[in-house]
């Protein structure tokens, strides 16, 4: 071995003609084509809850008009009870889906408070 000419045995990484570059290129195209579905999967969740917002917004304009509470436990729960059910089919933790659940409904529910005291922004 000289200066030149690494030892082979010793450097691992991979070098044409080996096989492992195609591997490593196959892996590489992999992993994007599946983030690309990822991208989209996100671009779809930041669009849907945008929509959800929009609604929960008309809720608490609603709210607001008609001096109800910001917060409804009652229906927060039934809708804990559905979505834990509807995560459990799609194999998802329910734990998290109630999570998830619980996250954006104390935001909601900040929203509904800047409303009905006439803090609310336009954005949701
Ligand atoms: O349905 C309502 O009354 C809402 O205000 C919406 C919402 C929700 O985001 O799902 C938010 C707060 C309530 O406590 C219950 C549900």
């Amino acid at each position: 071995m000289t200066a030149e000419t690494p030892d082979r045995a010793a450097d691992p990484s991979p070098s044409p003609g080996d096989g492992a570059v195609d591997e490593r290129d196959a892996v590489i195209s992999m992993l994007l084509g599946i983030r690309s579905s990822i991208d989209n999967i996100d671009a779809a969740l930041i669009h849907l809850l945008a929509e959800r917002f929009k609604f929960t917004q008309q809720v608490g304009r609603l709210k607001a008009e008609h001096g109800l509470p910001p917060s409804d436990p009652d229906r927060e729960k039934r809708q804990i009870e559905r979505l834990r059910s509807l995560a459990e089919d799609a194999h998802l933790d329910p734990a998290f889906a109630e999570k998830w659940f619980n996250f954006v409904v104390a935001e909601v529910i900040r929203h509904h408070e800047e409303i009905a005291d006439g803090s609310g922004s336009d954005r949701a």
